[in-house]
């Protein structure tokens, strides 16, 4: 773990080159939190010798394993950002090749495979993820006074698996690869004394990572890799391959993972992730994601997901220890990264959205789209129904279950605590309209009392 040994003369030669938040030398950025290790771990000051030259080239791969990326990957993402500010070249890799092998870091399981189909679809849904956040940096967060960003280059790896012949790749390629050392790998060692194995395809996975890299660096010149810190394993395999055959030297540099509460990883496959997609988690709940940030929390993931220089941070912080009931840095982490990742518009939907809750006025759901509503109100029962001419309030509160029976419908809701949208109902024969109680979005939001919440979708 060099950063942990780094020495005080490399910081201070690190601060006199890299005086402003962008800088060239993104090895700074360890004074964020932001990298967990570095590769190979005696490299630091070589690495700061040769990003001071010159723009380098650096990348990170994203594999197709769902429609979308999560809040874990953005970090890698805004890492990337980090380097285009700096002045570097940025590769974006998506594994239409990888995906099929599928990466065994971090599984228990060998990884079910998905179809071609599902694999393409996935492709495009990563690669607009990742042109929208470039884009909304660009547009939204870097100054225009500053220089042009470099655009970031999205590759397949497909494109050149599709290219190679097998026997060629398994004699050269694989010749360089020792069975000892692959076999010492995390990934591999979990897997392989455990009850289910590993799969020789899954094993491979870290020849395929390597030579991605080796391919990359007679392409673009690419000499620096990023990813997760579970991706150590393969980024080392990569080193490996590359001092044995092109003979120059390629750094690797792994970021903490980002974790749930309970500690577990957010990752695609696990079933727990906050979605870039904002069709999956959309805007508001990204924002209210960040808004339930811990005190104890919000000032690292300041430093890691946002753009604010250390000094900026700072100052959030003191303004956050004078009035500590405003939740002041959780609303700029929050506001940050839905600009990032949903641009100003996202920004002003999530604001819209989050007054939408605590207003209690039916202009604040007029604008929602149907999934917002679902995300705003996660938990509250959905009901599919067909709006037939005669619907009463009653009827409806009946259908919707908002009342274990109709004595009990016809008391609440006479006594004022049943609301359509915001909008309390006495009348218990009043008819059900489209232009009275039905939202621009098909939906209609009930209430009874407080907070039970239902929503009903209408079949029109
Ligand atoms: N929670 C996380 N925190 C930090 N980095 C992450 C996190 N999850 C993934 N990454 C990194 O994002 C990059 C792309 O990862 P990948 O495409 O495999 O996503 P994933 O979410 O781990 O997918 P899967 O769950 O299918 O393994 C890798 O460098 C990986 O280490
Ligand atoms: N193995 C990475 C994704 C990746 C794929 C190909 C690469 O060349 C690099 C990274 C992951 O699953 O997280």
């Amino acid at each position: 773990m060099i950063f942990k040994n780094i020495s005080r003369r490399y910081l201070r030669s690190c601060w006199k080159i890299c005086h402003r938040n962008h800088s060239r030398n993104i090895l700074k950025l360890h004074e964020r939190g932001m990298y967990q290790d570095i590769f190979p771990n005696t490299s630091a000051s070589e690495i700061l010798n040769i990003l001071n030259q010159s723009p380098q080239c650096v990348y990170a791969g994203f594999d197709p394993t769902a429609n979308s990326l999560h809040v874990g990957n953005l970090l890698v993402i805004i890492n990337l950002l980090h380097w285009q500010r700096g002045g570097h070249n940025v590769v974006a890799l998506l594994g239409g090749a990888t995906g099929c092998i599928g990466d065994p870091s971090g599984k228990s399981s060998d990884r079910l495979a998905l179809p071609p189909e599902t694999i393409q679809e996935n492709i495009n849904c990563l690669r607009k993820n990742l042109e929208v956040v470039f884009e909304n940096h660009r547009k939204y967060i870097w100054s225009k006074n500053e220089t042009k960003l470099k655009p970031i280059k999205i590759v397949n790896n497909e494109t050149w698996y599709r290219k190679i012949d097998s026997i060629q790749f398994v004699s050269e390629i694989g010749r360089n690869f020792r069975m000892g050392t692959m076999l010492l790998k995390h990934s591999v060692q979990s897997r392989i004394n455990s009850e289910v194995g590993m799969s020789f395809t899954e094993f491979a996975y870290q020849i395929f990572q390597a030579y991605d890299w080796l391919h990359l660096l007679n392409e673009y010149n690419c000499r620096f890799q990023i990813g997760g810190s579970d991706q150590m394993g393969n980024i080392s395999a990569g080193h490996e391959l590359i001092s044995r055959t092109a003979k120059k030297n390629v750094y690797g540099l792994t970021l903490p993972l980002v974790t749930t509460e309970e500690g577990d990883k957010f990752g695609k496959s696990a079933g727990n992730a906050i979605w870039l997609d904002p069709q999956k988690t959309s805007p508001y709940s990204l924002y209210q994601y960040f808004i339930r940030t811990k005190d104890s929390e919000v000032e690292r993931l300041l430093k890691l997901f946002t753009f604010y220089n250390l000094g900026e941070i700072k100052d959030i912080m003191f303004k956050h220890s004078q009035h500590p009931q405003e939740r002041y840095p959780q609303q700029c982490l929050a506001e940050h990264i839905t600009k990032l990742v949903h641009g100003e518009e996202g920004l002003v939907r999530a604001r819209e959205a989050t007054s939408a809750i605590y207003s209690k006025d039916i202009n604040s759901l007029i604008s929602l789209s149907s999934t917002e509503l679902e995300q705003m109100f996660e938990g509250a029962p959905i009901v599919t129904l067909l709006l037939s001419p005669a619907l009463t309030v009653l009827d409806l509160g009946m259908k919707a279950k908002c009342f274990a029976t109709e004595s009990d419908a016809l008391r609440i809701i006479q006594a004022g605590g049943f609301y359509i949208n915001h909008q309390k109902v006495k009348k218990v024969d009043e008819v059900i309209t489209q232009a009275a109680h039905i939202l621009p979005n098909l939906t209609s939001l009930l209430r009874v009392g407080k907070r039970n919440y239902y929503i009903i979708k209408w079949l029109t």
